[in-house]
């Protein structure tokens, strides 16, 4: 293998969870064995996969959790719970191993009321960049059951594409099957990406005389419903961060405020699947009129203190621990 990312040899997983637009990834543990065993004991989850038992028991569920702990300390593997940001419920289960060839193969299922709602290709978007990125592998690689046409279509979206076929065994089956074998090279992901466009957003923290931050939910429709924003909205052309601004918090609050009310204190830049995020944030303390919600959103006071209580997109939550300093 090439050179390594940041990672220390032998290490599969660099400690902190792995952040998606709906989604929360980190390694399976005690607390899940009870959502394991409800959405496991599915035959439609596990018909197609290789070595999930049927039916799933809770003793199951334990061994499990037991034997990915020492796949992961003894550096051959993970297994991450895929938690659903909004309301913390496990919809899945997404991971990787070594043991195959020493690269990393991909492995997943997700929960039957969750499927057909691009779960598994959020996840295996983060997962690839950890992999290639911090960890620093130049190849991942998926089989999957040839019936199996919607991990095909995940590992299409994801990138991967076909590269083999190979007799894999179903050992939870009693039986083998000839697989396709998908796969993504470091380098072909870096050229895919590099096409992303950078989006220009800005936004602001609305700070109130108590030290409370106005936040609005993301309104129901859109990319990631439901998770607390900062008022803003996309840098239009020929506008400034500031004016654009302006013309956002008169649309969605309708208030008035003034550029030279702007006090830049930070900003977003993250990664999302499809588009590289570049977010100004500006706290405003003065304005004229009372923010009400124009745009379908609710809005909410937060102490600046409690803002990390709120299920925020994954750009947003650096901004938390400066704004706590500066409110
Ligand atoms: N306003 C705002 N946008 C944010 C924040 N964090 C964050 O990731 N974003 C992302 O930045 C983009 C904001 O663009 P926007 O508000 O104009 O667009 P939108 O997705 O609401 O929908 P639209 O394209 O239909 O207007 C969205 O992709 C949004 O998810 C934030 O704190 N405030």
């Amino acid at each position: 293998m090439a050179e390594r990312g940041c990672r220390e040899t032998g290490t599969v997983w660099a400690g902190h969870p792995l952040l998606t637009a709906r989604l929360r990834m980190r390694p399976v543990g005690d607390k899940d064995l009870d959502a394991l065993v409800a959405l496991l004991d599915d035959w439609e989850v596990v018909r197609l996969t290789a070595a999930i038992p049927h039916p799933f028991t809770p003793a199951d569920a334990k061994t499990f959790v037991a034997q990915q702990e020492v796949r992961r300390i003894e550096g051959k593997g993970v297994a991450l719970a895929l938690e659903r940001t909004t309301d913390n419920v496990l919809i899945g289960v997404m991971g990787f191993g070594l043991e195959h060839d020493g690269t990393p193969e991909l492995g997943y299922w997700i929960g039957k009321e969750f499927w057909n709602q691009g779960y598994a290709t959020e996840a295996a978007h983060r997962l690839i960049r950890h992999l290639f990125e911090t960890l620093g592998f130049d190849r991942a690689w998926a089989s999957f059951h040839p019936d199996n046409a919607a991990s095909k279509r995940v590992l299409e979206k994801a990138g991967l594409t076909f590269h083999h076929v190979d007799t894999c065994p179903m050992p939870a089956r009693g039986t083998s099957v000839v697989s396709p074998v998908f796969q993504l090279r470091k380098a072909e992901w870096v050229m895919a990406r590099s096409l992303r466009p950078t989006l220009l957003v800005v936004a602001a923290a609305l700070v109130d005389g108590d030290g409370r931050v106005l936040m609005a939910s993301r309104p129901t429709g859109k990319s990631m419903e439901g998770l607390w924003e900062f008022p803003g909205g996309k840098i239009g052309e020929g506008e400034t961060p500031e004016s654009a601004l302006v013309r956002e918090l008169e649309e969605e609050l309708g208030i008035d405020v003034r550029e030279s009310c702007l006090a830049p204190v930070a900003f977003a830049s993250h990664d999302y699947d499809t588009f590289h995020l570049l977010m100004p944030l500006y706290v405003v303390r003065v304005w004229k009129g009372n923010p009400s919600a124009r745009e379908g959103q609710e809005l909410r006071w937060v102490r600046a203190q409690r803002l990390g209580d709120l299920p925020m997109p994954p750009a947003d939550i650096p901004l938390v621990a400066i704004l706590r300093d500066w409110v």
